[in-house]
């Protein structure tokens, strides 16, 4: 295992004393701020988390590929789904749609598997609403509003039309902070990254999500047949 590899419990099998149930991590900051940065170097240095790739109204830009980064619908596509109840949580964000389609993310948690997710406080909310004890929420603050403008203007994907209807929302996105169950401020991109991975290594440790040690304390507390003196 490479040294920068992030250590995981294994996950859950029967008589696994270190199974566990899987999370949820959320990340949601005020555009530009850079979750989908730091989701893709979760993606690329943790091998037990996996993208929830969600499905969008808007159109994909420059890089970016359809399974990969969303699935790239149809507005009547994604009513369809919304109506047939393929989403976990959908919202409109910047007048389009965006939803987490439900696919087997219920099953692989029970497996131990972990999911990320990048989406914004009306997903969280609705998230939280459905699976509060597996939801880890997550806020990136930018370091300051003129660096945000900075980063979504050099990120050189959005109209500067876009770019301030983006700008225009990020106080009312700041004003949800308070939601999640940690902050953190995007300052130096490697500090923010070591504060997520500090985040996602001990919420996994957390006893609830900890299946397997229900078997294994009991078997701790059992009386000790061989010691000296025992019955
Ligand atoms: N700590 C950082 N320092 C400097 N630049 C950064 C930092 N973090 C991210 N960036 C840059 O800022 C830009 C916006 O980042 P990113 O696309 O990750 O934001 P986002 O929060 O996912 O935005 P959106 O919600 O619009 O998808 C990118 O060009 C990225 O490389
Ligand atoms: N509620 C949801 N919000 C989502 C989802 N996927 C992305 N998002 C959020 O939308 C904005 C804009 O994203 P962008 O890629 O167009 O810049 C950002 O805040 C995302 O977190 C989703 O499935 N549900």
């Amino acid at each position: 295992m490479a040294s920068d590899t992030i250590p995981q419990i294994l996950p859950a099998h029967e008589g696994n004393a270190l199974a566990r149930r899987g999370l949820m991590l959320i990340l949601s900051s005020p555009s530009g701020a850079g979750k989908t940065t730091i989701a893709r170097m979760l993606l690329e240095k943790d091998p037990h988390i996996r993208n929830s790739v969600s499905c969008t109204t808007r159109a994909p830009r420059p890089g970016e590929v359809d399974g990969r980064d969303y699935h790239f619908v149809s507005q009547d596509q994604f009513d369809r789904m919304a109506d047939e109840g393929e989403f976990l949580e959908w919202a409109h964000v910047f007048g389009k749609s965006y939803g987490t389609p439900k696919a087997q993310v219920k099953s692989g948690l029970k497996a131990g598997q972990d999911y990320l997710f990048d989406i914004d406080w009306q997903g969280t909310q609705q998230l939280y609403q459905k699976l509060e004890r597996d939801v880890v929420r997550v806020f990136l603050l930018p370091p300051s509003i003129d660096e945000l403008r900075r980063r979504l203007t050099g990120r050189g994907t959005d109209s500067a039309e876009v770019i301030a209807a983006r700008m225009e929302r990020a106080r009312s996105e700041i004003s949800h902070w308070d939601g999640y169950d940690y902050v953190v401020v995007n300052d130096d991109i490697g500090h923010c990254f070591e504060k997520v991975k500090q985040i996602l290594a001990a919420e996994r440790l957390r006893r609830a999500r900890q299946t397997g040690l229900i078997g294994f304390v009991r078997n701790l507390m059992e009386p000790d047949e061989s010691a000296p003196g025992a019955p």
